[in-house]
């Protein structure tokens, strides 16, 4: 079966708070975004890049001054995550085939995550990377806050993984404010969500310490 992966980078980074755009800050002398299309380029996969329109000519000098050939399909991103979603699955012709959706942002992907959730979603539907909680958490209410079980929860990744009919139909719903992930808006077209086990490894950089896990990470 087909194989596509949309990678978005459509993002603002607003809680890095550097000059530069956070996918492209380096990791190992890479920007971040090359670690993570480079980790989905197997099995004739076809990759789709999701980035911000004003950042395409940036992006290109990076993939000159790197050497960096491996082909992708560019596609303009949206106003949300969603939107930026939306427009690489439009980008796709046809409804037949699997599509991993993944964060730029997350570059310490296992090769053995993503072979998972490719076949996971072709049994089920749909794929979802998580993990289970290590710290204890509270919900905050009227009286102030109280403990729930952590056993009953568990921490979203991506890659999030589909089968392509099945969540591009979802997509043709809309937009929605509750609207975090892919997860969601496949649950919100009724279909059931699978999770399945990533990686504490497989984080998302979001704000600068993220960057120096990343490099350890990356260097074991
Ligand atoms: N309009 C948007 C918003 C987010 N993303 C992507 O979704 C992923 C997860 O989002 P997040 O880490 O929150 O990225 P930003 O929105 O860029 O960061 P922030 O929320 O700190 O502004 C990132 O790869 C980001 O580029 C996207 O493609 N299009
Ligand atoms: C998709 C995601 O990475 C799953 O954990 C997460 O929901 C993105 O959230 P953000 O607020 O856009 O970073």
């Amino acid at each position: 079966m087909q194989k596509y992966a949309i990678i978005v980078a459509g993002g603002s980074g607003s809680r890095m708070k550097s000059e530069i755009p956070k996918q492209f800050l380096e990791l190992n002398g890479q920007p971040i975004l090359m670690h993570t299309l480079r980790a989905f380029y197997f099995d004739s996969t076809e990759l789709i890049l999701v980035l911000p329109e004003p950042q395409f000519a940036y992006w290109i000098s990076l993939c000159e001054k790197h050497s960096f050939i491996i082909p992708y399909k560019l596609v303009k991103g949206g106003e949300t995550r969603f939107h930026s979603v939306k427009n690489g699955l439009d980008s796709i012709e046809g409804t037949e085939g699997l599509v991993a959706i993944h964060d730029g942002v997350r570059p310490i992907i296992k090769k053995e995550v993503i072979d998972n959730a490719y076949h996971l979603a072709a049994k089920h539907g749909s794929a979802i990377a998580s993990v289970p909680l290590k710290d204890s958490i509270r919900v905050m209410n009227k009286e102030g806050n109280s403990h729930v079980d952590r056993v009953n929860y568990r921490l979203i990744q991506t890659p999030q993984t589909f089968q392509l009919q099945l969540i591009k139909k979802a997509f043709e719903a809309g937009f929605r404010q509750s609207f975090t992930d892919d997860a969601s808006v496949f649950e919100f077209s009724g279909q059931k969500v699978h999770l399945f086990e990533g990686d504490y490894r497989n984080i998302k950089i979001t704000t600068p310490e993220d960057l120096q896990i990343a490099e350890t990470f990356l260097a074991l």
